[in-house]
């Protein structure tokens, strides 16, 4: 399960038939002509739209363990992920992540028009912990022109090493800077404002698990539009990467608050089930 994807399987065009799509596009941003989404985006004050979308196995893990790669989704639902990929501005996804997968953050999938889309990867580094390089694959694919440069956000005042900085640069990528609170991270507010300054206006957010858990911690401030998850039939056992947010105690010592989604649709995709659906207010 754990065996890293060979470069044919990594690199093979993958298809996601249009009756698939039509379950999951409620929950994605609107396809629509840049002036009507310039039109929205004034009307939604900025806001950009954020889809949280990652697979998981029955017992919440999203891998075996933190530097370990894991497939989790099927064919279908991975072709489900790439489409996402496609309808999307950018993909965000932590430094855990990028150093313990080496992620391509493209997207495969032929769209129902036969062309590909490509989003913008975002690595959330606020240490400057990514040790990558011209051979890294989503520099890589970007190079070949399969995928975008991906930015890097860093904390605020973080000195840069000049040979990373003209890796990215060549690809059409970057580093940005992102003010840290006392505890060393970014506030979700301010990420997507620094996106949004860049004219992204969708983004999912696809892992790992710190991503993931610091992100529904932060949702009473409405900041995730969608959730699209993958659940893959098989337990990863203990000490896995689990989607667990920390609790938030109710009200006057009351059983803690419960982060629970509304407006359910849940889509038999292959041996997997994709559960969409919105946080509930
Ligand atoms: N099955 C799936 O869909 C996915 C699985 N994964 C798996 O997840 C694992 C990695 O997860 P984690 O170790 O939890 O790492 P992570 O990818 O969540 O990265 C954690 C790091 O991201 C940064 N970060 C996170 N939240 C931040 C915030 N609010 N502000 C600033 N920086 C922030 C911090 O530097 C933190 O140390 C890997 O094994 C990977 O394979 C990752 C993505 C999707
Ligand atoms: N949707 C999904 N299903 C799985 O089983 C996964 N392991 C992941 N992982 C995410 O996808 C990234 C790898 O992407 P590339 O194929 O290299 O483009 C990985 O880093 C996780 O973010 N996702």
């Amino acid at each position: 399960m754990s065996a890293p994807p060979n470069k044919q399987e990594q690199e093979e065009t993958l298809t996601f038939p249009s009756s698939h799509a039509a379950l999951i596009d409620p929950y994605l941003p609107t396809l629509s002509p840049e002036k009507e989404n310039e039109d929205r985006w004034e009307k939604m004050n900025g806001k950009v739209y954020l889809t949280l979308t990652y697979a998981h196995s029955l017992d919440a893990a999203l891998s075996l363990s933190p530097g370990v790669r894991t497939a989790l989704s099927g064919r279908l639902s991975k072709a489900m992920t790439h489409y996402l990929r496609a309808r999307h501005d950018a993909i965000l996804v932590g430094v855990g992540t990028a150093v313990a997968d080496d992620p391509g953050l493209n997207s495969r999938v032929r769209l129902a028009d036969c062309s590909t889309r490509q989003p913008r990867p975002v690595v959330l580094d606020p240490r400057g912990r990514w040790a990558f390089g011209a051979e890294s694959k989503v520099v890589r694919l970007a190079a070949e022109g399969k995928g975008l440069g991906p930015w890097v956000l860093v904390r605020e005042g973080a000195v840069i090493d000049e040979g990373r900085r003209k890796i990215l640069e060549r690809v059409g990528g970057g580093f940005m800077f992102v003010p840290v609170g006392t505890e060393g991270r970014f506030q979700w507010g301010d990420v997507l404002r620094v996106l949004g300054r860049e004219g992204v206006r969708s983004v999912m957010v696809e892992g790992g698990g710190e991503v993931i858990n610091s992100l529904l911690a932060a949702d009473k401030n409405g900041l995730v539009d969608s959730v699209i998850v993958t659940i893959a039939p098989t337990w990863l056992g203990q000490g896995g990467v689990v989607v667990s947010p920390p609790r938030v105690e109710g009200p006057n010592g009351g059983p803690p608050q419960q982060v629970r989604l509304a407006d359910v649709r849940w889509c038999p995709m292959g041996d997997d089930v994709v559960l969409c659906g919105r946080i509930a207010k």
